[in-house]
């Protein structure tokens, strides 16, 4: 089996097929991929990785490590307005992975490639003495010169978020043995968060039409409103009270968990922007939810609850 385990044999095998009959790969034979510019678009590029036991528990399956791999990439591009197209894939295999582990990341990847309509063009394949490392640069496409930034929130913005908050956050603690309590399905949907982040890439249209500032929620809900109200130069106003929580996490509240745990606990992966009142009511009748609003400032994020400024110390996910 050695010799199936090994780099070329395993790009072979499991990374060819990805790649497909796509000119630009060049199947996967060649030391670049050559992506041909799209007339009117800007290609939209982004890259993001994963560590074992930073990003994915070493129980959590492969074939799931891969789908998320490629939907935390998908969901930076989608904030952007970008229609997700193809990816450079970076796999650092602790020295010693059995081929099989490799076979289901790779099962993984070709189930979400077909989600997404997203084809892998290369990518690079090392071993290492450490954790399973895996990267991801992912590229789409936008309107030349309309992808959406962090900065551009203009005082009198709403601000909106695309899906549940703190769900993804509560799914870690539940595989690490919290709220044994919660019914079978309420853990299910809150484990299925952590480890399956939805991208909604349905929502990367009327966003580009719309937002004036957009981005993802990775670090937390705050620290990433942070990012963008620093980049916007602005005050980002969050009424906790309308971020919208499922009936898992308010079940897990019931439970003991700390509201403002799940407003920073991070790996939501929901789009956060803002809009005009106009561009609020398309927002929200497409699906998204008004949280707060934008006001003059230099770059904070006030929280308030039930009419009263809520301090919050740590605010979010930081990479040390
Ligand atoms: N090692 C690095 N080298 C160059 N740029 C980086 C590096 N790490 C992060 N960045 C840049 O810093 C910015 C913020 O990154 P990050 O917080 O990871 O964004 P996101 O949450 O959207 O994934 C991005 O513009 C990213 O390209
Ligand atoms: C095992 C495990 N522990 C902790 C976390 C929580 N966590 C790790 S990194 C992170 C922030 C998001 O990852 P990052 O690499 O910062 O993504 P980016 O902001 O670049 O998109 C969070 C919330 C996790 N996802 N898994
Ligand atoms: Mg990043
Ligand atoms: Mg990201
Ligand atoms: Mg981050």
């Amino acid at each position: 089996m050695t010799g199936d385990n090994s780099e070329f044999s395993v790009i072979d095998r499991l990374f060819k097929p990805l790649a497909g009959l796509n000119a630009e790969a060049r199947g996967l034979i060649d030391d670049v991929a050559v992506l041909g510019a799209r007339e009117g678009y800007d290609l939209v590029v982004t890259t993001d990785a994963m560590v074992e036991g930073v990003h994915f528990l070493s129980t959590d399956p492969l074939d799931q490590v891969a789908r998320k791999l490629l939907r935390v990439n998908i969901s930076d591009l989608v904030a952007k307005g970008a229609d997700p197209y193809g990816y450079q894939l970076l796999t650092a295999w602790p020295k010693g992975m059995a081929y099989e582990g490799k076979a289901a990341f790779a099962a993984g990847l070709r189930i979400d490639q077909d989600e997404f309509d997203f084809d892998l063009f290369g990518g690079d394949t090392v071993s290492t003495e450490g954790p399973l490392l895996l990267s991801i640069t992912a590229f789409g496409h936008a309107p030349v010169g309309r992808a959406l930034s962090r900065a551009g929130a203009r005082v009198g913005d709403r601000l909106l978020v695309g899906g549940f908050i703190g769900d993804a956050h509560l799914g870690l603690r539940v595989l690490r043995g919290e709220f044994d309590e919660l019914s079978e399905a309420h853990k299910a949907h809150l484990v299925q968060a952590y480890r399956l982040p939805q991208p909604r890439d349905d929502l990367a249209e009327v966003v580009l039409d719309h937002a004036h500032a957009s981005m993802d929620v990775s670090d937390g809900l705050i620290a990433d409103a942070l990012h963008m109200a620093r980049a916007s130069e602005v005050t980002l106003v969050i009424d906790l009270d309308r971020v919208p929580t499922s009936a898992a996490a308010r079940a897990a509240i019931a439970l003991g968990a700390d509201v403002t745990d799940l407003i920073t606990g991070g790996d939501d992966y929901q789009i956060l922007c803002t809009a005009n009142a106009a561009g609020a009511e398309a927002l929200k009748a497409a699906g998204l939810h008004e949280i707060g609003h934008c006001e003059a400032g230099t770059g904070e994020v006030s929280v308030i609850s039930g009419g009263k400024v809520i301090e919050i110390e740590d605010k979010g996910w930081v990479h040390v």
